[in-house]
């Protein structure tokens, strides 16, 4: 047992307890299956202390029992967020992009091209997403967090050792089980190609769950598909240029929810990352948390309850060449409220190979699976792993 798990022990018997039966309902609940009782587990034994030395599953139980961090949470001093100040004009609100059909398209391209090279993240409204779609998204995530039984949820937890396995879990950026945790618990799920989409996997309640990430997910995949071709022309490529060099489009939907933290100054929701593949669209809840980097300094994405948040990913300043940089991001944590976030990954197959579209070439080209590896094994660490790719 290490020095961190006897400090544990002492300081959170109870929840040694909670985060032992968890792993224990992991091993029997299968929600696809008649749903067992986990009670027979409850209290059934004390855990030799060995087995329970590894770290808690997930964040949300932490919050029910304790009014302090666990050390494995507490970020380096040089990592933690310091308070921005309210009112700074070189931290001006990120770009806001209006879709509107009606608009010409190519003021709309221009000003997506202003973003991408002065932020790598932009909001676009009038994107033609139904807003009830993604109030009913939200809505069913928080129901996920806050209304099931964790004795339900923990039904639907991922592979704890595998990386970017879907389902519910906590620790899906940790590189090494000394690296500092995240504040999040999230629900990702396989939504393309298609042959990875499997509803039944997912929670069954709310009843129309299934049925929004769905909507939810197809919508997703238009929108971005209209983005990347908005990227290409804007770089004077042919319009579906990006999505042919993408491949098989892989998406991924992550519903991330950040408990309040009682600490907040010693944490991170989400480390500092850029994201590995070609774009990312997000949506928040009411609650702000989200902050892109900006000229060095962080900036608060305020939540704007219709808009979409489009990140650039390191795919995407790979095939640029580096004219639209990839987007460095990280959650915040607050003591008073939990934070909600929808966040929609586009990829390409890990098989494919993304290499710079313009020559002389500032990047040398990557077959995907390889840097998704990288990205696992070592941590995103801001902008780490593509910048060893740098030529
Ligand atoms: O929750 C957020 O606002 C950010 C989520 C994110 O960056 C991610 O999942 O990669
Ligand atoms: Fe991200």
């Amino acid at each position: 047992m290490n020095v961190w798990s006897m400090e544990w022990s002492l300081s959170f018997p109870n929840f040694i307890i909670e985060s032992f039966q968890i792993t224990q309902h992991h091993r029997v609940c299968n929600p696809s299956r008649k749903k067992k009782s986990p009670i027979h587990l409850q209290h059934s034994f004390f855990p030799p202390l060995m087995e329970v030395s590894t770290s808690p599953i997930l964040v949300q139980p932490i919050t029910q029992k304790s009014s302090a961090v666990p050390p494995q949470y507490i970020q380096p001093p040089e990592n933690r967020a310091v308070k921005a100040p309210t009112q700074n004009p070189s931290n001006p609100n990120i770009p806001m992009i209006d879709m509107c059909p009606d608009r010409n398209t190519n003021l709309v391209r221009d000003e997506i091209a202003r973003a991408c090279t002065d932020w790598g993240a932009f909001h676009v409204i009038n994107h033609g997403v139904p807003i009830v779609l993604m109030d009913e998204i939200r809505k069913v995530g928080s129901s996920f967090f806050e209304a099931m039984p964790l004795s339900e949820r923990i039904c639907y937890a991922c592979d704890a050792n595998a990386t970017a396995t879907e389902g519910y879990g906590s620790r899906m950026l940790v590189a090494s089980d000394d690296a500092v945790l995240d504040w999040r618990d999230y629900f990702d799920h396989h939504t393309f190609p298609l042959s990875r989409r499997l509803p039944s996997r997912w929670p069954h309640s709310p009843s129309n769950y299934r049925e929004v990430v769905e909507k939810y997910s197809d919508e997703m995949k238009l929108l971005a598909q209209k983005i990347l071709g908005l990227l290409s022309t804007s770089l004077g490529l042919s319009s579906s240029f990006i999505e042919d060099a993408m491949g098989e489009l892989y998406q991924n939907i992550t519903i991330s929810y950040y408990p309040s933290c009682p600490q907040p100054e010693l944490t991170l929701g989400l480390q500092s990352h850029s994201d590995m593949g070609f774009i990312t669209l997000l949506i928040q809840d009411n609650v702000a948390g989200l902050q892109v980097v900006k000229d060095a300094e962080w900036v608060t994405v305020e939540p704007v309850s219709h808009a979409i948040l489009v990140i650039l990913g390191d795919q995407t300043e790979i095939i640029t060449n580096g004219t639209y940089k990839s987007c460095v991001h990280r959650a915040i944590t607050n003591a008073n409220k939990p934070r909600l976030s929808v966040a929609a990954f586009h990829d390409p197959a890990k098989t494919t190979t993304v290499r710079p579209a313009f020559e002389p070439h500032r990047y040398h080209q990557v077959l995907y699976g390889d840097y998704v590896s990288s990205w696992y094994t070592k941590g995103p660490n801001g902008k780490r792993n593509i910048e060893a790719l740098l030529i």
